[in-house]
């Protein structure tokens, strides 16, 4: 029963709630964050504040018996996460850092789970027979103790499931600079290869993982076919500088009982460097080679045509100024804006088969 005072007169309503014949978890929390936004949207409104919240619990509390069929289990920051909720996606999150910020910024404190937490969340979803993933997407992480563990884990879900697709965003850095220790690399190189069914390593990662530098599309070519050769069904790179002028170029290849198809596709260049588009590649990709069952094509139009929407409209937030001007804060993806274009992408660029 919410009571509001103020400027002297009291309102106080009511409302009857619906009961379910059954108990569920997390109503109190959703209760609060709901009426945290309608009081605010209201202006303190506790009549409609109460009504909306209470319309949306009973609506989610209907809908709780229906259940997604995927569940995808994350490793890592958040910029995917939400796109995965968006596209459908049930998410178990396990951030393998807990930062202030991400790392583009000045100063970044914060901790990195320890290999001992990591085993603590594992037990208790063992315990809780919780371990039914359909996919596991790993990104940004720091140990390559924790890497390897997690290696490990996708083996022991796969056994358990073996149609289990595992996303492996092999996040070491970009334009020729590494951002992790460099002891991850051949943690990445020597175990999570060899268990990824997809992998989506930007041009620097792609040279790393493979030693081979890529110059033109012969050797980016060749460093696709290297990564296959490893076992790896799916091969994106997510970006790379071949493209023609102000483009990166995007390639993603699939190999399909034994034909191999490999498409690229043109993404025009914003002048400023965002973070986060890689974790929001992954998780695109993520769910469109699943919808498109590894049609690579389509895939990587809707990827692209999401990401470079998110851009625009974060690019767009500050109209008056140069995007190569914006700061860390100001260049923060414009992802929850993006929702409706998360849902419903408009694919402007097509991409094409990939010929030398
Ligand atoms: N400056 C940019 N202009 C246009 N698109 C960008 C830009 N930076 C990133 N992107 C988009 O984000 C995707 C992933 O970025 P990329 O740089 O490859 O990953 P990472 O962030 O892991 O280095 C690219 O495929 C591209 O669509
Ligand atoms: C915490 C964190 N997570 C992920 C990333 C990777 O960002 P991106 O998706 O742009 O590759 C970064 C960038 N250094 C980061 O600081």
């Amino acid at each position: 029963m919410p009571s509001f005072k103020g400027g002297g007169s009291k309102t106080t309503v009511s409302i009857n709630i619906p009961q379910f014949d059954a108990s569920f978890t997390g109503t109190g929390d959703l209760f609060a964050a709901l009426m945290l936004a309608y009081i605010t949207r209201t202006n303190h409104n506790v009549k409609e504040s109460l009504e909306r919240t209470i319309a949306t619990i009973q609506s989610v509390l209907e809908r709780t018996a229906q259940s997604f069929p995927n569940k995808v289990y994350f490793q890592f920051y958040y910029w995917g996460i939400f796109v995965s909720q968006v596209l459908g996606f049930e998410v178990d999150a396990i951030n393998t850092v807990q930062f202030s910020n991400h790392s583009g910024y000045g100063h970044l404190k914060g901790k990195v789970i320890t290999e001992q937490d990591f085993d603590e969340l594992i037990e208790g979803l063992k315990m809780n027979d919780l371990m039914d993933y359909t996919h596991v997407l790993t990104g940004y992480c720091r140990s390559p103790q924790l890497l390897s563990k997690i290696g490990e884990l996708v083996k022991e879900l796969k056994k358990a499931n073996p149609t289990l697709m595992y996303v492996c965003d092999p996040v070491m850095g970009d334009n020729g600079r590494m951002y992790v220790p460099e002891e991850v690399l051949p943690i990445y190189a020597n175990e999570l290869l060899s268990v990824a069914d997809v992998i989506c390593p930007n041009q620097f990662e792609a040279e790393l993982l493979t030693k081979i530098p890529i110059k033109d599309k012969a050797s980016l070519l060749k460093t696709i076919n290297v990564l296959h050769d490893r076992g790896i069904k799916t091969v994106v790179i997510s970006s790379s500088e071949l493209g023609p002028e102000k483009h990166l170029l995007g390639v993603a290849s699939t190999v399909v009982g034994g034909s191999k198809t490999t498409v690229s596709i043109n993404i025009p260049q914003f002048d400023a460097s965002f973070t986060g588009t890689g974790d929001l590649f992954a998780a695109l990709m993520l769910a469109y080679i699943t919808r498109t069952n590894h049609n690579v094509k389509e895939s990587l139009e809707r990827t692209i045509a999401t990401i470079q929407s998110v851009l625009e409209r974060t690019a767009q937030s500050f109209p008056n100024k140069d995007p190569s001007a914006l700061t860390c804060k100001e260049k923060e993806l414009k992802l929850i804006q993006s929702k409706s274009d998360i849902e419903n992408p408009v694919v402007k660029i097509e991409a094409q088969p990939f010929s030398l």
